[in-house]
């Protein structure tokens, strides 16, 4: 049960919005969240931040009604709250942005935002009719709160990937609109699936957010935290040990208090590794509404990383590479042979691997432990004959490797944070013997910057033991650090090429290309 929190019942000035107390969830034997008590303050945006397991998830979770703590107590507006659902959340105030995109995008933007409040009782249906030109009207006004100019009657189909994380934001408001409380606003890392110019334009909406309620906003990437927070609460193994002013506090420091010692940056030195016969060509490769006539070539340890926005395509290319999508004109040759029939079944048999951005349905399977993840065979099944006792020691060893936490290698994968789950399905793909070519659709998104430079680490390793990389990178500073060749595409063609041996490019010279 909720105690309803109201506008015209306010709470004494100064009263936080947010109040927790001893708030503790344990898993079995993992303690997620431990002993957490913080205050967040009507219209502050706070960062939280912390390791991969670190217990970020967990804590949302709770303040989104989808776990129960085992102990502490919540306060929301000065009031005691306990959430049994989702909807004792969203009565309380509480709107949620999740990490993957939950628009359904056949209908409409009002729809949408509508949509978290049909199934509550309110004023957008009559007699059982949906009032249009309410909904409409009530989503312009929402969408003009976070400074949106998007029509509320666009098919989120048609949108592109900034608007319709604006409307995700606009639909998780919408609690104001039906509970007349200032809300609190969950973002949870809203920004990782965008490219650094699309993330700009959220920054400022969510500056603008905390005139209308509070903000907790969960992001791995410290410059942005640091622009867009008022204040950082840093979590590692379920507890706060860091709550901090943003000013004065610097990246370096962040760092150190979430993995609890000092960055150890280093920085890719790009050798000449060109030369030999190329691995891969690709050929005038067309694919009609996707990409068109794009030429490239990678030899044997030669990492090459493709850059662009949403739409420009590079998505569709890497996995026409992989067979998991046709192409309709052009050649592909790989190993000397050009490719005839090509199938991502064909192309796990021949070597190439592919890490897949929706790496939660297809890069996983949930309910097989971490060994048993790893030991997928090429057609998606686990091999037919397997020792489960080398299977179990072989994961164990690449847990070690690739510090997946916790060391557990009988849990479900689906029972990991999503940074872990992410070294697991990296970790399949690495330590296979056969592997010439590996396919990298955005490999650090999710995780934190201590597993993204092991991660990083262990691709450079598999490079310089003779495999090529193709690599989508998160962040443009990410392809240069990363890559030797840079190839840039806008709505589809390659629109520059930078061999990084020679050239220089900044983050700049990419993104202007870019857009
Ligand atoms: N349903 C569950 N069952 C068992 N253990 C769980 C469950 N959910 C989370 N955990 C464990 O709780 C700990 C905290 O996980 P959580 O997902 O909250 O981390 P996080 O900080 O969000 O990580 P990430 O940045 O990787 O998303 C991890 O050790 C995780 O394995």
């Amino acid at each position: 049960m909720t105690k309803a929190v109201s506008r015209t019942d306010p709470a004494p000035a100064g009263t936080p919005a947010l109040k927790l107390t001893g708030i503790t969830k344990t898993f079995g034997s993992v303690t997620a969240v431990k002993n957490v008590s913080l205050e967040i303050p009507r219209n502050q945006v706070i960062g939280l931040i912390g390791e991969n397991g670190a217990g970020k998830s967990t804590l949302l979770k709770i303040l989104s009604g989808l776990h129960e703590p085992d102990a502490g107590v919540m306060e929301v507006h000065g009031a005691a709250v306990k959430f049994r659902r989702p909807q004792d959340a969203v009565a309380a105030g509480f709107g949620v942005v999740h990490q993957e995109q939950s628009l359904l995008t056949n209908l409409s933007v009002a729809e949408n935002i509508a949509m978290n409040a049909l199934s509550s009782k309110d004023n957008a249906t009559r007699g059982g009719w949906y009032r249009w030109g309410q909904l409409n009207k009530e989503a312009e006004k929402i969408l003009a709160k976070v400074g949106a100019t998007v029509d509320p009657r666009a098919i989120i189909g048609d949108l592109s990937f900034v608007d319709r994380q604006m409307v995700e934001i606009a639909r998780a408001l919408r609690v104001d609109e039906m509970t007349h409380t200032a809300p609190i606003v969950i973002l949870d890392e809203p920004t990782s699936v965008l490219e650094r110019n699309e993330t700009a334009i959220l920054e400022r909406e969510i500056a603008e957010l905390k005139h209308v309620g509070s903000v907790i906003f969960v992001s791995h990437r410290l410059d942005e935290v640091r622009r867009i927070c008022d204040r950082i609460i840093v979590m590692r193994s379920g507890e706060i040990v860091a709550d901090r002013a943003t000013e004065g506090v610097t990246e370096d420091e962040l760092f150190q208090l979430m993995i609890g010692h000092a960055a150890k940056a280093r920085k890719h030195e790009v050798q000449n590794r060109q030369g030999g016969e190329p691995l891969l060509e690709v050929s005038g490769l067309s694919a009609k509404g996707q990409f068109k006539d794009v030429s490239f070539a990678v030899p044997p340890g030669h990492c090459l990383a493709i850059v662009g926005t949403i739409g420009s395509g590079r998505e569709e290319l890497v996995r026409a590479l992989f067979g998991a999508e046709p192409f309709d004109a052009g050649t592909i040759t790989y190993q000397g042979s050009r490719l005839q029939s090509w199938s991502a079944a064909r192309a796990t048999r021949a070597g190439i691997g592919y890490v897949p951005a929706e790496r939660k349905t297809e890069g996983m399977v949930g309910g097989f432990n971490g060994p048993e993840n790893m030991a997928i065979a090429r057609t998606g099944t686990r091999k037919l004959f397997v020792n489960p006792w080398r299977e179990r020691k072989d994961g164990a060893q690449w847990f070690e490797t690739m510090d997946v936490r916790p060391r557990d290698v009988k849990l479900h994968l689906s029972r990991f944070s999503g940074g872990n789950q992410q070294k697991v399905v990296m970790a399949k793909w690495l330590k296979s013997e056969t592997l010439k070519l590996l396919i990298l659709d955005h490999p650090l998104r999710g995780l934190d910057p201590g597993a993204a430079e092991t991660v990083n680490e262990k691709i450079r390793e598999a490079r310089d033991s003779g495999t090529a990389i193709v690599l989508l990178a998160d962040t443009l500073e990410e392809a240069l650090d990363m890559g030797d060749t840079v190839l840039v595409m806008r709505d589809g063609e390659i629109t520059a090429h930078f061999d990084l041996t020679v050239d220089t490019p900044t983050t700049l010279d990419l993104l202007e290309k870019m857009v």
